[in-house]
């Protein structure tokens, strides 16, 4: 159940001293929540919950029998097939819809992550992605307003751009290009985060933002390009894995369940954020693709190629926020994630795996498994 907003902003880091005057109430829920009889349960939009990360939210919010849960995504990256096991639920609800156009549904609150996330996809067609950034948060941040429900940015570790402050701390304004290729998400995404705190200050509307930082797990698209899903798929298919220049450059990964559990955190707590989510493990490219090669596939070459304008050199959250305000830290190590997404990959690929190979995986993913459900305490 959405609790009473901290209407000073507290605990975010809007660059200032944290201090976030609000100059009107927020806007009353809608009056069937207070009726005496309300019944229903509490209905969730998630925007973009076809996709890689929103449809694994999607399966956590379902689990809690008091959520409704409706899905807005126009399937530009993301596909009904990452839902199937829910169409038809009486509390699932899957609409056709571009964020770029108004939406007008009665909700309670709002995961909005209707953007593509691969660069190549929000490459592809920039102008669109800035839409859908600037023009998509405003019409959810509107039906927030119009409705009173508490809603949620998944802004990114890209507002930082190519970062001079390492590790990076919510209170790092960023070095970012405003004219890059990659302007269109990085700078989309600082627009969105302006929108959604004057949206809060002006408006009174509850607002949580997460950056989050390079997120891996079954069901990310096999060839959208980013690194993780690019190694994996090129170390089942027996071709060389493309390591991007200098190859020295660092990201930090999280596994997806991880993610989910941080961003329901994030919601259901007392902060606006924003709160950097990310697992501050950090490697190289090149330590990456050693990773995959030991776990999947030791014959497998690596090849260096050229990399895009723009690329961050460094990366890694500094999460000391995401601890003590939400209680939340990463659990799962790469080592233990990279053969989950094998599995879902070679399950999708069609590809079987060597009878020897067979035996040794089965005992280290069932190792995997035991360790896991003992970290959370439930199933993975
Ligand atoms: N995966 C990551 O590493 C990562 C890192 C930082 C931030 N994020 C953010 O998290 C969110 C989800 O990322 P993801 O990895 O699941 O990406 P994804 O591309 O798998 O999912 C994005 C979803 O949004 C939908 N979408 C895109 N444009 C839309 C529009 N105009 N209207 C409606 N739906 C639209 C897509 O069809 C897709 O289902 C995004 O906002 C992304 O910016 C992801
Ligand atoms: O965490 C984040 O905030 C961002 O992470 C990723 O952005 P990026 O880190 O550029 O993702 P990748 O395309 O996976 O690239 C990561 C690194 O791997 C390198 N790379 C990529 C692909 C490849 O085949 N080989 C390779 O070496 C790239 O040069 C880059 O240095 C996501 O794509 C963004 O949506 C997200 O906002």
């Amino acid at each position: 159940m959405a609790t009473k907003e901290s209407t000073n902003g507290s605990n975010g880091s809007n660059g200032t001293n944290g201090e976030c005057k609000i100059t009107r109430p927020p806007p009353t829920p809608s009056p069937l929540r207070f009726s005496k009889f309300f019944q229903a349960n509490l209905r969730i939009l998630v925007t973009g919950g076809a996709g890689f990360i929103g449809s694994h939210l999607v399966d956590k919010l379902m689990e809690n029998e008091k959520n409704e849960v409706i899905v807005a995504d126009n399937y530009f990256t993301g596909s009904k097939d990452n839902l199937k096991k829910w169409i038809g639920h009486p509390r699932f609800e899957l609409i056709r819809h571009d964020v770029t156009e108004p939406l007008l549904v009665e909700v309670d609150q709002i995961y909005h992550l209707a953007c593509p996330a691969s660069p190549i996809f929000y490459k592809y067609n920039p102008v669109k992605t800035i839409k859908t950034n600037v023009m998509g948060t405003m019409n959810m941040l509107g039906l927030a307003k119009r409705v009173g429900a508490r809603i949620l940015l998944t802004s990114t570790s890209e507002v930082y751009g190519d970062p001079l402050e390492h590790p990076q701390t919510e209170e790092y304004w960023g070095n970012v290009n405003p004219i890059g290729v990659r302007s269109c998400y990085d700078e989309g995404k600082r627009v969105a985060e302006t929108l959604m705190f004057d949206y809060h200050r002006q408006h009174g509307i509850e607002i949580r933002i997460a950056r989050i930082f390079n997120t891996y797990g079954p069901r990310m698209n096999i060839d959208d390009g980013r690194v993780v899903s690019n190694f994996i798929a090129q170390a089942l298919r027996d071709e060389p894995l493309t390591v991007q220049k200098p190859g020295t450059q660092t990201r930090s990964f999280c596994y997806v369940a991880d993610m989910v559990d941080g961003l329901i955190k994030l919601m259901e707590g007392p902060s606006t954020g924003p709160i950097n989510l990310g697992n501050p493990g950090e490697f190289t490219m090149l330590e990456l693709a050693e990773n995959v090669k030991e776990l999947i596939n030791p014959e497998v070459e690596l090849k260096m190629v050229e990399n895009t304008p723009d690329d961050p050199r460094q990366r890694k959250p500094n999460i000391t926020k995401a601890k003590e305000i939400l209680n939340w830290e990463p659990k799962i190590t790469l080592r233990e994630g990279l053969p989950l997404m094998e599995e879902d990959f070679r399950q999708r690929l069609g590809i079987p795996i060597s009878a020897m190979k067979d035996t040794t995986r089965r005992w280290v993913y069932r190792i995997i498994i035991i360790s896991l459900n003992r970290h959370r305490g439930g199933s993975i």
